[in-house]
């Protein structure tokens, strides 16, 4: 029986363990999923969601969590981190720990980071190096997905080889970062035809990278070398014709792509017109490109200015966080994401007289549930199973953890978040529980807040308190062809077959011209 429809007709009664310590339930709230929301209470047991349905007896011991007239919702899944990331000179200040502390302070429960070999490193030695870092850190489960910085034989033989026996079923191309992890068009061609025939995702940081080159020589040559520098020698056309060459090689390969952090409506309306044509491409939305804009870069603070650096830059057009927005809201954009890449001030510094030298990346982890909510529900866009989805379910149906997570069902793992709609909140450096000295929303008030999170069947956060375990987390592994994208793309794969046919003529038998 699917865990859904246990969902629906859950009501045999669970067998208890004998180990009264982990009994959950959450009484009384809303259980909102992304296609389904009623009021019912939830329990769990050993990490896992043994039964949802209205008033539920349970057994003697069961610690119950009072959620009337609040929201239960699966907890957030963030499919792009960077913790404690080797990258321009340092290493982002945010690692395993102080990150996923951070995720469960604001409801995320889980996180997919990308493990990123060095140029010519081989695929395998980063994924073990990045799980050494991880497994003994993360207060949550997690998974990685990993970099095609360099392309050869060996990688694509690795590719295979952590598809098959180490949980990994996404690999990142990147477009830009020149000399440095971007790869070349015909490299792009064959790396997406492994991860096809791997039954993969790719997934693309889609800029032009040797234009934004260019851009960066030209812009310092204008002798500007403040933050703004970086907006100004990356524009928009540039994401936006990276993203139609990703578009159309991943298309001639007939493999399903995954457009990470669109940063402004050009991108995007790539994306949708990919869409509209049939293709399966997915949008993914920033906390950050939804939260605030560009101009931030133009601050006469140069601290503050060089906090907003990140690639593809937050466009300086003060609409586009309501129109990637309003683009999340009716599925042109799929899902949200954090992008989250935190740098210190003195890191930052890093580029005090050179802009390009300025560790790219902000922070976005603890926020993002509460600013999709503020900016996407509050604002009347998208209701509250749209924000489910968004923030949950399709990142996990899409690399295929689904519906182990994503959730509120029986047999699901037991990753839930007590949720107030009405509460607000205000973002501040101050309070919040990253490692880094900056918050890209500071001062931003917020409705949606989460008042417990339950991650593992254990409570991680409870109003205001943290109660984490660094390495209580796992790796979450996971399997390739997933139905979500797969079903569609073997249907394409038969339409393609059949159209891929030669027409059936007489040789040709006239003259041919000699060669000269
Ligand atoms: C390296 C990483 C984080 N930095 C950024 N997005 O500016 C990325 O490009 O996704
Ligand atoms: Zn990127
Ligand atoms: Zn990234
Ligand atoms: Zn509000």
């Amino acid at each position: 029986m699917s865990v859904y429809l246990s969902f629906l007709v859950s009501s045999s009664p669970i067998t208890p363990s004998m180990e009264p310590g982990n009994r959950l339930l959450i009484r009384g709230g809303r259980v909102v999923n992304a296609d389904y929301s009623r009021t019912a209470d939830v329990f769990v047991e050993d990490g896992v969601i043994r039964n949802v349905a209205p008033s539920l007896d349970v057994p003697e011991g069961t610690r119950v969590l009072d959620a009337r007239g609040k929201l239960v919702i699966p907890g957030g899944i963030d499919p792009h981190t960077h913790m404690q990331i080797p990258f321009m000179g340092t290493r982002s200040i945010d690692d395993f720990y102080s990150g996923t502390r951070a995720a469960v302070a604001g409801g995320t429960t889980m996180i997919l980071d990308f493990a990123l070999p060095f140029n010519g490193e081989s695929l395998l030695e980063a994924y073990r190096r990045w799980r050494g870092w991880a497994d003994p850190k993360v207060c949550c489960d997690y998974s990685l997905h990993v970099g095609l910085t360099w392309w050869s034989s060996q990688v694509c033989e690795e590719m295979a080889e952590l598809t098959k026996n180490h949980g990994v079923n996404s690999f990142k191309i990147f477009m830009a970062y020149k000399d440095f992890y971007m790869l070349r068009d015909s490299e792009m061609c064959a790396a997406v035809r492994q991860c096809k025939a791997l039954g993969g995702l790719v997934m693309v940081h889609a800029e032009n990278g040797d234009m934004v080159s260019e851009g960066v020589k030209e812009v310092l040559a204008c002798g500007v070398t403040g933050p703004e520098g970086h907006t100004l020698s990356r524009p928009a056309e540039l994401e936006a014709e990276a993203t139609g060459r990703a578009v159309a090689i991943a298309n001639q390969a007939g493999c399903p792509l995954y457009v990470v952090h669109v940063m402004s409506h050009e991108a995007a309306d790539v994306v949708t017109a990919a869409r509209n044509n049939g293709h399966i491409v997915f949008g993914e939305a920033l906390a950050a490109g939804l939260g605030v804009d560009g101009t931030h870069c133009w601050n006469k603070d140069w601290r503050h200015a060089a906090a907003y650096v990140m690639s593809p830059p937050l466009r300086p057009d003060p609409r586009t966080p309501a129109r990637l927005m309003d683009l999340l809201a009716n599925d042109d954009l799929s899902l949200t994401a954090t992008d989250n890449c935190t740098f210190t001030g003195e890191q930052k510094a890093l580029g005090k007289d050179d802009f390009s030298k300025i560790p790219n990346g902000v922070n976005g982890l603890e926020d993002r549930l509460s600013i999709v909510w503020e900016k996407g529900v509050c604002s009347g866009k998208m209701d509250e199973n749209r924000f489910v989805a968004v923030t949950s379910t399709t990142a996990a149906k899409i690399f295929n953890f689904y519906p182990r997570k994503g959730v509120i069902a029986v047999g699901s793992d037991a990753d839930i978040v007590i949720w107030d709609p009405q509460m607000t909140r205000t973002i501040s450096a101050k309070t919040h529980h990253h490692a880094v000295d900056f918050n890209i929303f500071e001062g931003m008030e917020c409705h949606g807040v989460p008042l417990v999170t339950v991650a593992g069947g254990r409570v991680v956060y409870e109003n205001g308190q943290l109660f984490v375990q660094p390495g209580a987390g796992k790796y979450i592994p996971r399997t390739c062809f997933g139905d979500f994208i797969y079903q569609r793309v073997r249907q394409m794969d038969i339409v393609r077959a059949n159209q891929q046919v030669g027409v059936c003529r007489q040789p040709y038998s006239g003259p041919v011209v000699p060669v000269l």
